[in-house]
């Protein structure tokens, strides 16, 4: 039943790209369990060049951003490609484009902390977090800037209950801070009123987005706290989003796919798709319009490199 509300964007491919027609595609990934595959170790969830690669060709046809829980400095050590834009912490921590498409060239990158006055707290609960979680076998707490994660993968079951309290009697100190739940980890992040789907809002205006209506963005995720950005879409009525899982889900996501080898098929059909299209409108252009668009470039070139 729900495979049926959710079907693959794989193979409603045209569907999707008949929809876009006319509009900016903007894309929207999450880092872990999308672009890498779900790892043991936090620190060695590398991305593979090949979907380096496919993301790196996505980027230039369509403005692109990773939008993670990861502290940004990190999930760009992983991801390495300097023309994206990232929203790390849960998109408490972007760096993004200038203000508008035609300030692109005054180089001055936006960069937008809205939680900046809690990392004195984050540090603290780190540091307390570390002391009080030692002695549980496997148990690994991550500083991500603005949050915190606690990891329980590598923890024996029978233990997950007594980490979960451990977590929860620390943080009844710190009210301004929340827990929630992703693939097991606890997450731990200020009350603000910002999330992904929040980032996604703030990125698309910095693209000069904003109000357009010829807009069509795509956000693919697999955890819950994707699920922001994927209301966003839902809300707004434009694109849509894609939930990454093998399993049905309760989603505001409009399309699935199965994990992140399918991500890179996806990615790799939109390139192809779109080269295929800017080659068509390219033959419908007359001689002399090629020309002229050719001799164009070409002084470019020469004012670019003079
Ligand atoms: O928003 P994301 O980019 O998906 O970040 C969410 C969390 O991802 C990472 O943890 C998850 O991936 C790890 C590596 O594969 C895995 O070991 C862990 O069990 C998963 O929950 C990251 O380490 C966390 O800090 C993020 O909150």
């Amino acid at each position: 039943m729900e495979q049926l509300r959710h079907p693959s964007a794989l193979e409603m491919f045209e569907q999707i790209t008949n929809a876009s027609k006319g509009k900016q595609i903007v894309m929207f990934l999450d880092y872990d369990g999308t672009l890498s595959p779900i790892v043991e170790d936090p620190d060695r969830a590398y991305m593979s060049d090949a979907m380096r690669t496919t993301v790196r060709k996505l980027a230039r046809y369509f403005p692109t951003a990773i939008v993670s829980g990861r502290c940004r400095d990190k999930v760009y050590s992983f991801v390495q490609l300097a023309e994206l834009y990232y929203a790390g912490s849960h998109g408490m921590d972007i760096k993004g484009p200038s203000k508008g498409p035609k300030d692109k060239n005054d180089a001055q990158s936006v960069l937008f902390q809205p939680a900046s006055e809690f990392v004195p707290m984050i540090d603290k609960v780190y540091k307390t977090l570390l002391d009080k979680t030692k002695s549980i076998p496997g148990a690994n707490v991550e500083h991500n800037k603005f949050c915190l994660s606690v990891h329980y993968r590598c923890v024996d079951e029978k233990k997950w209950s007594e980490l979960a309290q451990q977590v929860k009697s620390v943080l009844k100190d710190y009210p301004k801070l929340r827990l929630t739940q992703g693939r097991k980890v606890l997450e731990i992040r200020p009350t603000i009123k910002w999330d992904k789907g929040k980032a996604l809002e703030f990125l698309l205006e910095s693209l000069g987005y904003a109000n357009c209506t010829d807009v069509f963005p795509v956000y693919i995720g697999d955890d819950r706290t994707d699920e922001d950005a994927f209301k966003v879409l839902r809300d707004r009525g434009q694109g849509f989003g894609i939930l990454v899982s093998k399993i049905p889900k309760d989603t505001n996501a409009s399309y699935c796919l199965q994990e992140p080898s399918e991500v890179m098929d996806f990615l790799q059909r939109l390139v192809k798709w779109k080269k295929m299209s800017l080659q068509r409108q390219w033959k419908k252009l007359s001689l002399r319009r090629q020309f002229r668009m050719r001799r164009q470039i070409e002084e470019m070139k020469v004012s670019l490199f003079n």
